[in-house]
């Protein structure tokens, strides 16, 4: 590194000291805090991006300014890589090296010895293209993140705006597979795809119901808003444009974990009506329908698990129409991926369908890089956060095929079905948008109600509680997160409680994103999974103490 680029490093970083005591982990998906603490730290994963993109041969990188489910006065940074995928673990390290240096000289003393270790190239062309969720902190944070990329010479920051999480990790994605990678390209491609899959749908009659949408009052309903389908009636509610507040009482976070209807639904019109949620940055996506007017607010959830299972039958029947010719198990792979939050009900659902079931710890880059290993992989979170990915051979196998088969046999429809689904849903990231039109497309093509889709399996009972301590760190998890080393003795207390229930289980791990420690308790009724996940956190306290 010269002195120009020393100087330059030196003089941007002044603008944006460390605020005293701030220590932050690059965590489960990026930063997150309290937004006004967080200028030096956007500024910091700016430089990194552009370092990035360097290293990578000029590549484009993604860096998003969101917290996602987050309360509306946190934010939070992550970066996307050139692939779309989060940024490689191998530099979470100096990510949280830098976000935590003291001093501009500390700062840039780490950052010349990195590039010296990584033989990074100074000088050459980089490009970030930058992002920001609807929190009114974003547009400055934004600018923050365009000084730190463009305070590495060479490096120029593009800026998005506003834009949901899976949006800009599919622009990295395209533009870095030299395709056209603008919103409008964003739009087009789901729409091309999803009139393919409609064509595909085998009933005589494609028949139209209403799908009503919580975006969360966050940037996801505002870009379902600007995207038009001809093809499907949504209504869209919260979408923030009429002063409700981000993530407050309203969105998939709340609404898969509280199991209640958001703000803006429940009235008698909704009982029975197909309803999805989308979270503050638009890459999870659950769905629910209010049971009975009598319900008190309470739904049925169709989580992340439930739309695995969904997009797991629909793949396994396509892959069967066409590998059914006595080489079953040559042309492909299909493995699903999950997390210990799974509700064990899915997991026993998925295994019955004769499908390998792999487990993941909390957090998409780490499903995601367990379902790479398969020709079709299909993860998800059960807070709805997950996607399918396809490995580039097993598409091109498919593309081949597709010439030799006849047009309009079962095969050729099977073939063309997941072809669509490859250009549809977005294999960078866990995408909301994409997750739904997939949802809705399966569901027409199955003749399914959301009733009928939700008793593929009954839920177990589960429930989940966080609880606030001094230091959420002191609790170690073995690598699976389903069992606690420390503090010493909890896990034995746990396992106390736990073998008090029938189909009993509980774990307890430190949340990535909030600073908070998760419980997680499912038992076969839900009194047990409830007094299950109360006793729990109560030991959580006694051994932490609370704050
Ligand atoms: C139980 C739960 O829902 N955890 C979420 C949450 O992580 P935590 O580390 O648990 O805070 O946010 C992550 C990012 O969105 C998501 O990947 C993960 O699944
Ligand atoms: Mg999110």
């Amino acid at each position: 590194m010269d002195d120009t680029q020393i100087a330059s490093l030196l003089k941007s970083s002044d603008l944006f000291p460390l605020p005293q005591s701030l220590k932050l982990s690059y965590g489960t998906a990026g930063f997150r805090g309290d937004a006004s603490l967080l200028d030096s730290t956007v500024y910091r994963v700016g430089i990194l991006s552009a370092l990035r993109s360097l290293k990578l041969g000029s590549s484009t990188v993604g860096l998003m300014i969101t917290a996602s489910h987050n309360k509306v006065s946190d934010n939070g940074v992550k970066v996307a890589d050139p692939s779309g995928g989060m940024l490689s673990q191998e530099w979470e390290p100096f990510a949280d090296q830098i976000a935590n240096a003291s001093s501009s000289e500390e700062l840039v003393w780490l950052i010349k010895e990195f590039v010296e270790r990584e033989k990074i190239s100074i000088g050459g062309v980089g490009e970030v293209l930058l992002g920001r969720d609807t929190r009114p902190s974003g547009y400055s944070l934004l600018r923050a993140a365009e000084i730190g990329v463009s305070s590495v010479l060479g490096c120029v920051a593009v800026d998005k705006d506003l834009l949901t999480t899976p949006l800009l990790h599919w622009m990295v994605r395209a533009k870095n597979k030299g395709l056209n990678a603008s919103k409008y390209d964003y739009f087009e491609n789901l729409t091309t795809s999803l009139m393919c899959l409609i064509d595909l749908i085998p009933v005589s009659e494609f028949k139209i119901t209403k799908l009503v949408l919580d975006g969360a009052n966050g940037v996801g309903g505002q870009v379902m808003n600007e995207f038009s389908f001809c093809t499907l009636d949504v209504e869209i509610r919260n979408t923030g444009f009429q002063g409700g507040v981000l993530n407050e009482g309203v969105g998939a976070d709340f609404v898969q974990k509280e199991k209640v209807v958001p703000l803006g639904f429940g009235s008698k019109d909704d009982v029975g009506v197909r309803c999805a949620s989308f979270d503050g940055d638009a890459d999870r996506l659950v769905y629910f329908y209010v049971p009975s007017e009598s319900s008190g607010g309470k739904i049925e959830l169709l989580d992340g698990d439930k739309i695995l299972s969904l997009f797991a039958l629909f793949v396994k029947e396509q892959l069967n129409t066409f590998d059914d010719d006595g080489k079953e198990g040559e042309l492909s792979r299909l493995g699903v991926v999950q997390t210990a939050y799974a509700n064990g009900a899915s997991t026993d659902y998925l295994k019955g369908l004769g499908l390998d079931v792999v487990f993941a710890k909390t957090g998409v880059k780490h499903l995601h890089e367990k379902a790479a290993e398969f020709d079709v992989g299909i993860y998800f979170e059960a807070n709805g956060h997950g996607t399918i990915l396809f490995s580039e051979s097993f598409v091109s196998l498919l593309v081949g095929k597709q010439k030799d088969l006849s047009e309009g046999s079962d095969e050729y429809n099977a073939v063309s079905r997941l072809v669509a689904v490859s250009n549809l849903i977005n294999q960078a990231v866990g995408d909301a948008i994409s997750g739904l039109l997939l949802v809705e497309v399966i569901l027409q093509h199955m003749g399914w109600s959301v009733q009928k889709w939700n008793e593929l399996y009954k839920d177990l009972p589960s429930r989940q509680v966080k609880v606030e301590v001094p230091d959420r760190t002191a609790v170690v998890t073995t690598s699976e997160e389903t069992e606690a080393l420390k503090p010493l003795g909890i896990q034995d207390a746990i396992n106390g409680e736990i073998k008090k229930y029938k189909r009993g289980r509980a774990f307890i791990r430190p949340s990535g994103t909030e600073d908070v420690v998760r419980v997680y308790a499912e038992a076969s009724t839900q009194e047990d999974a409830d007094s299950l996940g109360d006793s729990v956190a109560q030991l959580v306290k006694s051994f932490l103490g609370s704050s």
